[in-house]
């Protein structure tokens, strides 16, 4: 392994933890768990220290985007954190304008749309990741044993945010494009490829033990397009990751049909949403693959009992796999109470 020295996984800090252990494929004696969104709105703890701060801004303050990755682990007892940032983080270090808009998601200033636009953008400094550097090591120092994962948006996800300027029903510019354009389309996620590659190998090289590329959108593709316009430039984000040795999970919502194209570009773990149970992800995937997932984000607010016989029936279908993390099928809704989320890590860690 590459990793430094000091690294969590190197000295040994986390490299037994129940998580890496689980997404290696081994069966630790209790299944892990943690939850997409753990941190944010569904806290009180959250809402409280962001009074004042744009989403954008608490990112790159490295002593509150630490504060807030801990939060959830303290309160929930999960298995891992998630470090505590958007995947519009690199894109703006590199210079786009983004925000993030309460209640709506990522804005861009001037969305990319012209082989022109993508030729203006601008190649992201290392230098300018020193605020993530900075808050992974603050967090890790105080994770301890519990590993914390690094993640990214995929490159065709990032891009459907620049094009179509913001949040979007089924990508519909953005996939016009890529059909119009093939051109200018490769550019963009190349560039999309190497900010997102750059931002996701800082994090590990700063101590996250392991990686989640989040390819939210990547539902609205067919397999065919997937796999010729997008599959390659998500390979070369995680190229960024040569020569460390951590694992990296693959996730999109809606994202079934391309379960095994996903899995393929060089992934060791797959994240399922709630759309298909996970031993019928496990046959998709011609089996072997360590599983990630698949509670219907619905279900927080069903009553107890219904929720709990979900999960139990989850971690049913989850034996299946070579191993199986719990999450959500998608991230947390703001309204959750969280005492259900602890409830859930206890009902996962009894059995
Ligand atoms: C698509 C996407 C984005 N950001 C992210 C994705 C991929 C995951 C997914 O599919 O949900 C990734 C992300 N964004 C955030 C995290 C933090 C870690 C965690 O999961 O706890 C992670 C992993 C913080 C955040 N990112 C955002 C919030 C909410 C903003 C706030 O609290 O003010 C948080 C906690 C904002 C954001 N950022 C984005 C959206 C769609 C939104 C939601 C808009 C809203 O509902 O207000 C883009």
């Amino acid at each position: 392994m590459n990793l430094p020295a000091q690294h969590p996984l190197n000295d040994g800090r986390t490299a037994e933890s129940r998580l890496v252990r689980a997404y290696r494929g081994e069966r630790p004696e209790v299944t892990p768990v943690w939850f997409m969104r753990q941190a944010g709105r569904s806290l009180p703890e959250y809402r409280e220290l962001r009074v004042g701060t744009a989403m954008l801004d608490a990112c790159l303050t490295p002593e509150l985007a630490s504060e807030i990755t801990l939060q959830p682990v303290r309160r929930h007892g999960v298995d891992a954190g998630i470090f505590f940032s958007d995947i519009v983080i690199p894109v703006k270090l590199a210079g786009v304008g983004v925000e993030i808009v309460p209640g709506r998601g990522p804005v861009v200033e001037h969305p990319i749309r012209t082989a022109a636009d993508v030729l203006a953008l601008r190649p992201l400094d290392p230098a300018a990741l020193e605020p993530i550097t900075r808050a992974v090591e603050l967090t890790v120092a105080q994770l301890g044993s519990t590993p914390l994962i690094g993640f990214a948006g995929a490159p065709y996800t990032l891009a459907s945010y620049l094009v179509e300027g913001g949040p979007s029903k089924d990508q519909l510019r953005t996939r016009t494009l890529m059909y119009s354009d093939p051109h200018t389309w490769a550019a963009l996620l190349n560039w999309c490829a190497d900010v997102t590659g750059q931002f996701l190998r800082a994090q590990v090289l700063a101590g996250a033990s392991a990686v989640q590329l989040f390819d939210s959108w990547v539902g609205s593709l067919s397999e065919q397009q997937y796999v010729r316009r997008v599959a390659p430039h998500s390979k070369r984000a995680l190229s960024h990751l040569r020569g460390l040795d951590v694992p990296r999970v693959h996730f999109g919502v809606g994202s079934g049909e391309l379960l095994h194209a996903m899995h393929a570009i060089g992934v060791d773990v797959m994240g399922v949403d709630w759309r298909i149970p996970l031993d019928e992800a496990e046959r998709r995937l011609g089996g072997g693959v360590p599983l990630q997932g698949n509670l219907d984000p619905a279900l927080l607010g069903a009553p107890l009992p219904v929720l709990e016989a979900h999960v139990l029936d989850v971690l049913d279908r989850g034996m299946l796999a070579p191993s199986h993390v719990v999450n959500l099928g998608h991230g947390v809704p703001p309204e959750t109470d969280p005492d259900v989320l602890t409830r859930i890590v206890e009902l996962v860690h009894s059995r």
